[in-house]
């Protein structure tokens, strides 16, 4: 059995990393980490990692008939035993150059921008849309990724097409809305609305468009419980609204703008943040975690 010693470190995320396997594989492994308020917290929220590499293979499977993933192996001998679980055997991509972004409902830098300019990403929008609005029609909106700790940068399609070719641009942009269109249907008839996603894609050697990265994970995209959702405010997530309601409240003793690292979370506030992530896969994939390998 392989130990992760055994494979250099590739990559690093906020809250996942990247190991090279051999020539034509990658081992990606999902901590344990949250992250809130642009910061990583120094508590751990156990499973969390086991949850969210549970969902994009649910999600690679889902998916498989709209266009090819990176996925080989999640319960293989190359996975070193201290990450079974949480780590996924894919293959090596050319990986393109964008954020791919798909939005259905307006929040976040996409509100920001419609606020500033009328559009997100060149996409202009209906006049007078609230906070949170559904759109009339999801919209793909790119960024481009940015240095480690930076915000990714909002571009249009045309700058896309620029960057890495028409036919590439639209392909990417009608893959994207293509799987958010399915991740959107199947959450919300499982009461989560998925407001929005970002996938990265690859290039396989025949230069045909592979899914890569993480999928439709609560990381990747924001989940909203669709029980509470009210357009012209800021909706709830189904995942971290604990850890932020815990932070911002005068318990935590943090104060938010004051840009210092928040304090360990309370054990209820972890339990009930793992239960959410277990909540959210289950509901969604219909499968248990109990089932998953750990
Ligand atoms: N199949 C692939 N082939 C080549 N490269 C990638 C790749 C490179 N970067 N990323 C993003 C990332 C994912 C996790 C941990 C990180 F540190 C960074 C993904 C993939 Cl998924």
């Amino acid at each position: 059995m392989s130990t992760l010693a055994d494979y250099p470190k590739i990559a690093a995320g906020k809250v996942r990393e990247l190991y090279a396997v051999d020539d034509d594989h990658l081992l990606l492994v999902a901590s344990d980490r949250i992250s809130a308020y642009d910061f990583i917290l120094d508590t751990p929220i156990p499973d969390k990692g086991r949850v969210l590499t549970a969902m994009s293979v649910f999600w690679f499977e889902q998916l498989a008939d709209l266009l090819p993933n990176h996925l080989v192996a999640y319960d293989d001998p190359r996975i070193p035993a201290e990450v079974r679980g949480r780590a996924l055997i894919v293959r090596r991509l050319t990986m393109e150059p964008v954020e791919a972004v798909a939005r259905g409902y307006l929040t976040g830098s996409g509100f920001a921008d419609y606020q500033r300019t009328g559009a997100v990403c060149g996409v202009l929008l209906p006049e007078g849309l609230p906070e949170s609005a559904k759109l009339p029609t999801p919209i793909f909106t790119p960024a481009t990724k940015a240095e480690i700790g930076a915000h990714d940068e909002n571009v249009t399609f045309d700058d896309v097409a620029a960057q890495i070719g028409l036919k590439q641009a639209e392909e990417i942009r009608e893959a994207t809305l293509a799987i958010y269109e399915r991740g959107a249907q199947l959450a919300a008839e499982r009461g989560i609305l998925l407001a929005d996603t970002k996938f990265e894609f690859g290039r396989d050697a025949t230069g045909a468009l592979v899914l890569g990265d993480e999928v439709l994970t609560p990381d990747s995209s924001r989940y909203w419980p669709a029980d509470s959702y009210e357009p012209g405010r800021s909706q709830p997530s189904f995942d971290k609204q604990y850890v932020r309601d815990w932070l911002t409240s005068p318990e935590s003793g943090w104060d938010r703008k004051s840009n210092t690292q928040p304090p360990p979370l309370p054990a209820e506030v972890v339990a009930a943040t793992r239960a959410r992530y277990v909540e959210a896969y289950e509901r969604i994939s219909g499968r248990s975690l109990a089932d998953w390998p750990a």
